[in-house]
């Protein structure tokens, strides 16, 4: 018998698609050699192009998912995604903070690629007060960022002010991702208690990913599972995310999806030959 890979915990919403949310990451975890517990919070109506329903589980059903298996496994990292209710935000939070020393990766999915409403403004208060302060490091992309960060606020905030007050806010680092800026290249900047951590520019590949947010942040847990460091894990997972969309394909009529089998894939036309 073999032993156990690192074990990842992720809560998230099931997609029908394949391609983002808990689907994206069991393939993401699993390829990054992790293995996955996938604790649901809401079923979706969506295709590749939008999100037609979201059908939130009960929170008692979702902590008792999560409390099955937590009793019975160790896990190396937490990861949660797309939320579906208050109620669950707070059962979460509250069996999170029964493991302060597992690092916690939190994506916070506020809308999906086409702009459709993924937390209500109390969702998005109640992972403010209740997430995080417990989260290890956020990975919002620019808009997420400037939603979370000036909440309720009239201050006009830069994408470093967004990240200093998500750290104030109580989380230990803020990954901003550059997708949505008019930028010739995607940037991506780390920022920790001190400042700027790292800043990483990668070459923008045409076309619209569906679950490339879902991908870099389970991509960031398997690796903080597998005991890099925080900087190490952010250079890491990007590149990762960013083999995954390069490999892409379009099977449907909207987004693209990214391929997080892109290496057996290699292997097997290389074997091929
Ligand atoms: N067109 C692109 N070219 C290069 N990198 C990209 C592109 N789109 C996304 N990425 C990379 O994918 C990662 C995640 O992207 P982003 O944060 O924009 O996801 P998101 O907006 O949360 O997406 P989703 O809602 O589909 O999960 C980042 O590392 C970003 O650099
Ligand atoms: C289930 C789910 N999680 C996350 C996203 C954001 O991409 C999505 N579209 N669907």
């Amino acid at each position: 018998m073999s032993d156990s890979p690192p074990i990842v915990l992720t809560f998230a919403a099931a997609d029908p698609t394949g391609g983002a949310g808990l689907q994206a990451d069991l393939l993401t975890l699993s390829s990054m050699g992790c293995h996955a517990l996938t604790v649901i919070t809401a079923v979706t109506v969506q295709d590749t192009v939008g999100v037609e329903d979201v059908h939130a589980l009960d929170a008692e059903l979702v902590a008792a998912q999560a409390r099955a298996v937590l009793e019975d496994m160790p896990v190396a990292a937490f990861k949660i995604g797309m939320l579906g209710s208050v109620e669950i935000i707070a059962a979460i939070a509250e069996i999170v903070a029964d493991y302060p020393d597992v690092p916690l990766i939190l994506d916070p999915v506020l809308a999906s690629g086409r702009g459709d409403e993924l937390a209500s403004e109390e969702m998005l208060e109640a992972m403010l007060d209740m997430l995080i302060p417990q989260t290890t490091i956020i990975t919002p992309n620019s808009l997420e960022a400037r939603r979370l960060a000036q909440y309720d606020s009239d201050e006009e905030l830069d994408l470093t002010g967004c990240a200093r007050r998500l750290i104030e806010f109580g989380c230990e680092y803020v990954l901003v991702t550059g997708t949505h800026e008019n930028t010739p290249q995607v940037v991506n900047v780390l920022h920790g208690q001190e400042g700027v951590l790292r800043s990483d520019a990668w070459q923008r590949l045409p076309g619209s990913y569906h679950g490339s947010g879902c991908t870099l942040a389970s991509a960031l847990a398997a690796s903080i599972a597998h005991g890099l460091d925080v900087t190490e894990a952010v250079r890491e997972a990007q590149e990762y995310t960013w083999q995954t969309l390069k490999a892409g394909f379009r099977p449907g009529m909207g987004q693209y999806i990214p391929d997080r089998l892109f290496w057996a894939r290699e292997e097997e036309v290389a074997g091929d030959d």
